[in-house]
């Protein structure tokens, strides 16, 4: 039986101080924030999810944003050198989770850098985004890591937002959805389709149909209803401001063999 551990990681008190790259700072609610953090966890543990907090780092502002600082295939955590230098230290805390939920442990090493955000996985396929904050050497380390243990990876382009993740996401049955103007080659993807809104590109599979979803994002999750699917909806404003979605607050860990 596969399992439904997810990591998360408690927002730091300097959330505010943020990177933010392709929008306008904005003043971030830090307490409003701790409550839209507590409702994302709680929808996780609905849905089936145990959670596994990964100790905080209040030094790091970004650390939130756990999804960047590990990739998991199977049982193996591939720890992240994140593009952005300031978001480094956020990986000792996850590596010791990683240990201790029995996964293996694989690195990036310089003159890689990846950040989690950049890669979308589809069953065996692992889409690796090449943009500001994963290099070709990053992606070459993915490919390094994952083909042995069965993977294909296939690089993916991206200009317009800060990750892949933040461009494109998948549906429980593979199909990649996206908003246009935000995608640098929807044809890369075998089956795609096309959102309304920039955050409806980002679902979390949850459970079956279900998928979490954005606040932000109603005309995309009325769409994926009409298409049978069922969105838990959840604000994550504060975050966004950061240009954080929903999929970059948690890891889901399924394959572990513990
Ligand atoms: N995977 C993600 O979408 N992560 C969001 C990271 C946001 C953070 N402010 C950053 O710029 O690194």
């Amino acid at each position: 039986m596969p399992s439904k551990k997810a990591l998360i990681r408690r927002p730091s008190p300097r959330l505010a101080e943020g990177l933010v790259t392709h929008l306008e700072r904005e003043k971030v609610d830090v307490g409003l924030a701790e409550e839209q953090w507590e409702a994302y966890v709680e929808a996780l543990r609905t849905h089936g999810w145990e959670t596994v907090e990964v100790d905080p780092a209040d030094d790091c502002p970004d650390s939130v944003f756990v999804e960047d600082t590990v990739v998991m295939y199977r049982n193996v955590a591939l720890i992240a050198r994140s593009g952005a230098e300031s978001r480094r230290a956020e990986t000792a805390g996850v590596e010791e989770a990683v240990a201790r939920l029995g996964c293996s442990v694989n690195w990036i090493w310089e003159p890689g850098t990846l950040d989690g955000g950049d890669v979308l996985k589809i069953g065996d396929t692992i889409y690796v985004g090449r943009g500001g904050r994963t290099n070709a050497a990053g992606v070459q380390q993915v490919r390094e890591a994952f083909e042995p243990l069965g993977a294909r990876v296939v690089p993916v382009p991206v200009s317009k937002v800060l990750h892949l993740k933040s461009a494109v996401t998948a549906l429980p049955d593979g199909t990649v959805i996206g908003h246009i103007p935000k995608v640098d080659r929807p044809s890369l993807f075998p089956r795609f389709l096309s959102v309304p809104e920039e955050a409806g590109a980002h679902v979390v599979l949850l459970d079956g149909p279900k998928v979490l979803m954005a606040a932000s994002a109603p005309k995309t999750a009325d769409l994926l209803a009409d298409l049978g699917y069922e969105p838990v909806v959840v604000d994550i404003s504060e975050f966004e401001k950061l240009e954080g979605c929903v999929t970059c607050l948690s890891v889901r860990l399924r394959e572990l063999y513990a």
